[in-house]
């Protein structure tokens, strides 16, 4: 007989267990993108908080360098001096490290060698040098105290330690927009940094118009997946504060993340123009610390997204299940009226309970096991309404544009917002922006991408912005060189759920044919208009290039045409036969005269190719077409019950009408 070995055992993971053992799901993968993620978690936690009480977000995020030293005072850890240098991981003999540098600066030598040869091999080999040191520096790590400060709606006292100290809970489940989703951000947080540094959280928070504060310190036990509470106490809110703040003692990497985190905030201040956040890095070393304003440029909030109820396509048979054994409804009619979007009232009370061959005034908790799998599989048959998409908050365009302008300060910019769409019972809308120029923009496609409000940096290769943008728009059709011109393309998926793959919010899926679709139009919609402003913009700077062209000759042809006239001015008769013009007559007599000079011909010339210049702008307008709606009344002196319009002088571009007084 086989006895049961060790791994036979049945185990149970408590979800916190199991999200600690796969901390990579909710983006919590390295040193340094732990620190990304943690600020992002707590930060988008703030502006949930703040725009739900209708509040412009200020959000402060501090991160504070903390030594090993200093770490261990705050864990009560008493610092030992080393007794065994040798017994590290980062001990060197003095001959190792000789060594080491000589091998490095060897293989420095070997590089320049080849850079004779070839630049490619060399940018090659420093591009492999350079990936290797990343890496490295990718899993070094440091200590940092992460604290986010917000004005939002606060938590209650007694819901702190459950919101913060269990895992998947939230109060953001319900069919609403909002940027948190899962009930684990915060909590990811707090088991990174027990699991790196063994410290708890520590939450400050009052909700509005509270006479309290409340504090608390505490920790999550993982295997149980309970909050565990160090200290708690009430403070006097004599200001009337309302909000939140964070903090937590956490490894991570600034070196490596900082740009990250940094784009991360440029990307949030672009779709949040109405917020405003200040970012201060405190670096042990105080030369190294840096303190960053986004600050509010507009105070027009998009509208708070509300909740709303269950499509019923977009409902499975266990919320079904769900609903029925929670539901106030005492009839079959009233559940499905009140508890589902868009199913009619006369629907519900007769028709559909008549598909379903039940009452409709039975009681939905009555409902048996077979009758609610029927139910189920009759939802998703009939045909409703789809979601009118009005509990939804999109940015808005005036945002959008207001945040790439402030950001990016691109030289065109064109935006677009789609109608509503639907994917699975979700209404959805996608919101876009094409912009060419600005400052810190690398040519070629700048891909922006945003979710519910959330700037998403990672995986960009998979999602459906990327893919769409790079694959499905011929941006040529539109005179944009995609991999020359500076192009920065920002797309903004809002809905009640997005299909992100994964816990880490970090992509969206490109295999939705509907927001595939939603994504290409907007882009394309942004595109038209730029095209119309691309080809002015183009055909000015050929007029421009073609007017330095003749300006460049002047001078040599004055030169030139004045020693012609010259030795014509100079001879005493006209070949016989040979009749001037009286014009060129004109101009002899002035050149013998010195009426006309070498300065007066290159100011003729000039003048001559600035009138080419208004001509051809003039003829550009007429082939644009002078519309009826373009033509404009200019009056140029006051336009008077004592006045009339005299005759009229007609001109290809225009009427010009005098005014006489009566
Ligand atoms: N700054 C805050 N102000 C008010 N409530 C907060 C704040 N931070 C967290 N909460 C509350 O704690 C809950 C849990 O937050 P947590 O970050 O763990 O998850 P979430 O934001 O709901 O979802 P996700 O995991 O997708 O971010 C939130 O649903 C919210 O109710």
């Amino acid at each position: 007989m086989v006895g049961k070995g060790k791994a036979d055992v049945l185990q149970q993971k408590s979800p916190a267990e199991f999200f600690a053992d796969n901390r990579t799901i909710a983006g919590f993968d390295n040193p340094g993108k732990c620190l990304y993620t943690t600020i992002r978690e707590l930060v988008e936690n703030g502006l949930d908080a703040a725009e739900s009480i209708s509040q412009l977000p200020d959000i402060d995020i501090t991160v504070e360098e903390i030594s090993q030293h200093r770490l261990n005072k705050m864990r009560g850890v008493t610092n030992h001096d080393r007794i065994d240098e040798e017994l590290y991981q980062d001990y060197e003999t003095e001959g190792a490290k000789q060594k080491r540098l000589a091998k490095e600066a060897k293989e420095m030598e070997r590089l320049e060698k080849q850079a004779a040869k070839s630049a490619a091999t060399l940018d090659g080999k420093k591009r492999e040098l350079e990936a290797r040191r990343a890496a490295q520096a990718k899993t070094e790590k440091n200590f940092f105290k992460v604290t986010v400060r917000d004005n939002g709606m606060g938590m209650a006292h007694k819901d702190i330690p459950d919101m913060l100290g269990r895992v998947l809970s939230g109060t953001k489940y319900g069919v609403k927009q909002t940027r948190g989703k899962f009930g684990l951000g915060a909590k990811m947080a707090l088991i990174w940094s027990k699991m790196s540094t063994g410290l708890p959280i520590e939450v400050t928070s009052a909700r509005c118009g509270s006479a309290s504060i409340s504090y608390f310190k505490l920790d999550l036990d993982i295997q149980r997946n309970q909050p565990n509470v160090h200290e708690q106490k009430l403070l006097d809110n004599g200001e009337g504060w309302h909000g939140a703040e964070l903090s937590v003692v956490i490894a991570g990497n600034w070196q490596y993340y900082r740009a990250k985190v940094f784009k991360y905030l440029q990307q949030i201040a672009v779709i949040t123009p109405y917020a405003q956040f200040r970012f201060v890095f405190k670096a042990e070393d105080e030369k190294s610390s840096v303190r960053i304003t986004f600050a509010r440029r507009t105070t027009t909030m998009p509208q708070p997204p509300k909740a709303t109820k269950h499509h019923p396509s977009s409902v499975d048979l266990e919320l079904i299940k769900r609903l029925a054994s929670s539901t106030n409804c005492t009839s079959l009619a009233a559940f499905l009226s009140k508890e589902f979007d868009c199913i009619r009232r006369d629907l519900a009370g007769t028709k559909i309970s008549l598909e379903m061959r039940c009452d409709p005034s039975v009681s939905p908790a009555e409902l048996t096991g077979k009758q609610l799998v029927a139910m189920h599989d009759l939802l998703h048959q009939l045909r409703f309404q789809p979601p009118d998409g009005n509990h939804l908050s999109p940015a808005g365009e005036y945002n959008l544009r207001l945040g790439i302008m402030k950001e990016l300060r691109p030289e065109m910019v064109a935006t677009h917002q789609g109608t509503v769409g639907v994917h699975e019972g979700h209404a959805f809308v996608v919101e876009a922006a094409v912009s060419v120029g600005g400052r810190n923009i690398k040519p070629g496609l700048n891909i922006h991408r945003f979710a519910n409000r959330i700037p998403l940096l990672f995986e960009g290769g998979s999602d459906v912005i990327t893919r769409t943008a790079i694959k499905r728009i011929n941006w040529s059709a539109y005179k944009i060189n995609q991999s020359s011109d500076k192009v920065g393309v920002f797309v903004s998926l809002v809905s009640t759920k997005i299909p992100f793959k994964g816990a880490g919010k970090e992509y969206i899926a490109d295999d939705v044919e509907e927001i595939q679709q939603a994504v290409r139009t907007a882009i394309q919609q942004c595109c038209s208009q730029l095209k119309n402003k691309i080809s002015k913009q183009q055909a000015a700077r050929e007029q421009r290039l073609r007017k330095k062209n003749l300006t460049k000759y002047i001078p040599n042809v004055a030169a030139a045409l004045f020693t012609v006239l010259q030795a014509v001015a100079e001879r005493k008769e006209e070949p016989a036969g040979k009749t001037t013009r009286p014009e060129a007559e004109e101009v002899v007599v002035g050149v013998r005269s010195g009426e006309v000079t070498e300065p007066t011909l290159a100011a003729k010339l000039q003048q001559h190719v600035e009138q080419i210049d208004v001509d051809m702008a003039l003829e550009y307008q007429l082939q644009q077409g002078v519309t009826e709606a373009a033509k404009v009344e200019a009056c140029l002196m006051p336009h008077s019950a004592r006045h009339q319009y005299g005759p009229e002088a007609h001109c290809d571009v225009g009427v010009i009408r005098r005014l006489q007084e009566l």
